[in-house]
């Protein structure tokens, strides 16, 4: 039997008032699958991230998660199936400032009901050059440590969905290569990742890279290096 598609979205509409932004926007995205969302400033990415992540409501349309509507869910479940199946790595990272990285990590994951692995929290955080990081709190890091004590939180509970806004954006090029090496391996994370990037060789490093322009997601069109 064919599994359902994590996201099913389609004549999906999102307009701030008079500001039309999504138009009658389409994506379908498979169990596993990675890809790249492009897209000029202003084309609406972060926006299509916010209703992705079920924190922004759409005007039309419909957006099936996991088999769920989710125009239909609940606020209580929405909040519930954020916490368990979806890893956000936003520019605002939103790290519990009081809490140490460690302490964060491990809140994400008893929100999501999932008992962390102390051992595969090390390992992330090894990954992405935190070690000597995770008895530090959020203010003690540099803007790009705090980016990638997000993403360690973000995976540590192992969502079926993992949403990045510009991962690498204020990253240098072996740190950013870092996390996307973390993002894109299997043996550490085997979920979907939808990532908004303005980099094409960032880009090409995922399955599928879509441009949104006019409101719509569209085949990237320029010649993919595989
Ligand atoms: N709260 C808001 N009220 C009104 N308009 C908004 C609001 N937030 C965003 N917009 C408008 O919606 C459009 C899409 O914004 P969005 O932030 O999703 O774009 P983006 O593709 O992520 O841009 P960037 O690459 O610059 O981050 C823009 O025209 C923006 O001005």
């Amino acid at each position: 039997m064919e599994q359902t598609p994590l996201i099913q979205m389609q004549g999906l509409r999102f307009a701030y008032g008079p500001v039309s932004v999504l138009a009658d926007l389409g994506l379908t995205l498979g169990h596993g699958e990675r890809i790249a969302i492009m897209g000029r400033s202003g084309a609406g990415k972060s926006t299509l991230l916010h209703i992705l992540a079920l924190l922004q409501s759409f005007n039309e349309g419909r957006f099936l998660f996991d088999g769920e509507a989710v125009d239909t869910l609940e606020r209580g479940r929405k909040e519930e199936v954020r916490a368990r199946h979806i890893g956000m790595v936003f520019q605002a990272h939103y790290l519990i400032p009081y809490l140490t990285v460690e302490e964060n990590v491990v809140l994400a994951c008893e929100l999501a009901g999932v008992p962390a692995d102390p051992n595969q929290v090390t390992h992330l955080l090894a990954c992405v050059g935190l070690t000597e990081r995770g008895k530090h709190r959020p203010t003690q890091l540099s803007g790009g440590e705090q980016q990638r004590a997000g993403l360690v939180r973000a995976l540590a509970k192992q969502p079926l969905l993992l949403l990045a806004d510009e991962p690498t954006g204020n990253l240098d090029v072996e740190t950013g290569g870092r996390v996307l090496d973390l993002m894109l391996d299997p043996a550490i994370y085997a979920g979907a990742v939808i990532a908004v990037t303005h980099q094409p060789e960032v880009a090409n490093r995922f399955d599928r890279v879509l441009a949104l322009r006019d409101g719509r997601l569209q085949y990237q069109t320029w010649e993919q290096p595989r």
